[in-house]
């Protein structure tokens, strides 16, 4: 029982937090040890002006009361070398301090980058985008409560305590053994304060990142949040949470009053007390005014560095509960050890296989159970099924985003998890219907599909994707700013530039997914046309909807809830009685009725041309 209390009590104080917040960032520490070392001089020279001056103070009014006005010259001189070397000090602490907090920031930002870059899919898949940015706007910030100077006073200020509490027993032994008294109450106040504002800063982080999540999904969908009248819901939504945020914050405030008022209560006390009892031994004669002054002074170090202790446990802990929540991403082992890059490949000669390829995103709900499946090299192959067949999670295996849980994929006879990311992601150029552009330039949003691309070669790809003629009307043709802050793009054009960028890769296998689907008819054309160019002498999957597009696919493959139903040419699965025909045939129905409803629009717009 009391052990179960005791255990209780100490993971209360998140020990095993606080030393998993230090391991991760000792090696941080350890680079840059150098300034570490000059802040552990800075902290002595510190100490030794906190007892110079408590001394400076005392002296120099034991000099006044006593008239020996002779010494004052030389005290002066004292005061002002301490002021200088106080000065000098202080310059460096801020400086020295700074470069660290600023340092291991900068490197840890660079290294939970990184490995976000390296999450694998399923992993990255479960995190919202708010709360990997909330990771560097907000949680790398909170380690400075471990790493700078706050790491100092945890030897400083135990330091300090000890040192002015010795210097205070050689002044009075009496009045030093009543000080005593403060340490038990200084430690139980600050611990007291540190635990409640660990947990309430760890409320007030996840708040940020739920905050953070929410607004990043309403800029995202802002067109959908117009559309749909949804201004006012969002509105209300996030002010709710924004209102709990001050809540948070307001709670925050009162913690750190409270603890303030407390810390400087018991300091006041003692003060007073100190003072009284001091008063006494100035008058029985056991200690001189100037002494009292110097033991006073000497007290404030003595008190302030307890509860600032104290205080520093709740730094410590709010600097753990951020490292926590870092974690998540750095605790998560990487697809790869470094970066993926551009490798030129041309080994890709036989074809793709799926062994017996079992594979479920949930364990509940299997999308594949054992598929075999041979993809030939230098063909088209389109891939066709109702939607939720697995068209989309197919193309996601083939690539390495995902891992099956059983069975193997192979690319010339090599199991693709032996191949690393860098040469199977350079293997595959994806054309999808939803094309991301950065911001930046038409010439940067190209450039980015592999490195060494020459001038003339952007130019070439854009004008086999049907885009060049739009880009040279633009005001600053390849230099025009596109997204946010530059010109809106179509879907079409959109897409065309994502066909050149496709081309410049010049990766073995295209990966086109229902890239048609949404254009209109001349927009379609000159997609059409840029991929039939891109195809020539590349393997390329092709997931369509529009059945009517893979016509002249060399091989057809028709899932349905997983399996392969049927594979063949399209006049070959016309023949079979099968899902194929059945969704050629709706579809042709679907579009026949598309065609009757413009015949009547037109023939009513004709109609009423011929009435004007
Ligand atoms: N990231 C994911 N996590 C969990 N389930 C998923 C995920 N992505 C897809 N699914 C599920 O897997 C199944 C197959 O989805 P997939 O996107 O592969 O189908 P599809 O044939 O491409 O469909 P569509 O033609 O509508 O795009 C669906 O039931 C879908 O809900």
């Amino acid at each position: 029982m009391i052990a179960r209390k005791l255990l209780s009590i100490i993971q209360l104080f998140n020990i095993e937090g606080i030393k998993k917040a230090f391991i991760l960032l000792l090696p941080y520490i350890l680079k840059n040890w150098r300034a570490y070392l000059g802040l552990f001089v800075i902290l002595f020279i510190e100490i030794f002006l906190t007892i110079s001056f408590a001394w400076f103070y005392g002296t120099i009014t034991d000099t006044a009361v006593q008239g020996e006005f002779h010494k004052l010259k030389s005290l002066l001189f004292v005061a002002i070398v301490l002021i200088c070397i106080d000065f000098v000090v202080s310059y460096f602490n801020i400086y020295l301090e700074s470069y660290i907090t600023s340092n291991i920031k900068r490197e840890l930002k660079e290294h939970v980058l990184k490995r976000i870059m390296l999450l694998p899919t399923p992993k990255l898949s479960n995190i919202r985008s708010g709360d990997l940015l909330t990771h560097f706007t907000n949680d790398i910030n909170c380690i400075n409560g471990v790493i700078g100077s706050n790491l100092m006073y945890l030897i400083q200020l135990p330091l300090i305590s000890m040192v002015v509490f010795f210097y205070m027993l050689h002044i009075h032994w009496q009045l030093a053994a009543f000080s005593l008294l403060l340490f038990p109450i200084a430690i139980v106040i600050g611990g007291m304060f540190g635990i409640l504002i660990r947990n309430n800063s760890r409320l007030i982080y996840n708040k940020i990142g739920e905050l953070n999540s929410n607004l990043s999904e309403a800029f995202q969908g802002l067109f959908v949040i117009r559309s749909f009248l949804l201004e006012r819901i969002f509105a209300k939504k996030i002010s709710e949470q924004n209102n709990e945020f001050f809540g948070l914050e307001m709670k925050n405030a009162k913690l750190r009053g409270s603890f303030y008022v407390a810390g400087n209560a018991v300091s006041s006390i003692s003060y007073i007390i100190s003072l009284c009892l001091g008063a006494f031994f100035v008058t029985n004669g056991s200690i001189t005014i100037g002494s009292l002054l110097t033991f006073i002074t000497l007290m404030q170090h003595l008190i302030n560095p307890l509860t600032g202790l104290a205080g520093l446990w709740g730094s410590f802990q709010s600097s753990a509960s951020a490292v926590e929540r870092i974690s998540i991403v750095l605790d998560e082992q990487p697809e790869a050890l470094d970066l993926p890059i551009y490798t030129k490949t041309n080994t890709f000669s036989k074809s793709i296989r799926l062994k017996d390829v079992t594979f479920y995103y949930e364990s509940d709900t299997q999308i594949f159970h054992q598929l075999n499946l041979d993809i030939p090299t230098g063909k088209v192959i389109a891939f066709v099924g109702p939607s939720g067949a697995g068209k989309t999670t197919l193309f996601h295996l083939i690539q390495g985003f995902y891992i099956p849980q059983s069975g193997q994929i192979l690319m010339d006879d090599i199991p693709i998890h032996n191949l690393s990311p860098s040469v199977l992601r350079s293997s595959f150029a994806a054309v999808t219907q939803e094309t991301f552009l950065f911001g930046g330039t038409i010439k940067e949003n190209l450039l980015l599909a592999r490195p060494d691309i020459t001038e003339s070669e952007m130019v070439n790809a854009a004008i086999h994707a049907n885009i060049h003629e739009f880009i040279m009307t633009l005001p600053n043709q390849y230099d025009t700013e596109i997204g946010e802050r530059g010109v809106r793009l179509s879907g079409g054009q959109k897409q065309r530039l994502s066909i050149a960028r496709a081309i410049l890769k010049d990766a073995p296998i295209l990966l086109l997914d229902e890239a048609t689907s949404a254009l209109d008819s001349e927009s379609e054309r000159l997609v059409k046309e840029a991929l039939d160019r891109l195809m020539k002498n590349k393997t390329t999957l092709v997931i369509a909807h529009r059945l009517s597009t893979i016509q002249h696919a060399d091989l057809i493959i028709v899932i349905d809830e997983g399996k392969i139903v049927q594979q063949g040419t399209h006049q070959e699965l016309m023949e079979e009685e099968g899902l194929y025909r059945k969704l050629t045939k709706t579809q042709l129905l679907m579009d026949h009725n598309q065609v009757s409803q413009l015949n009547v629009i037109s023939s009513y717009e004709g109609e009423r041309k011929y009435a004007n």
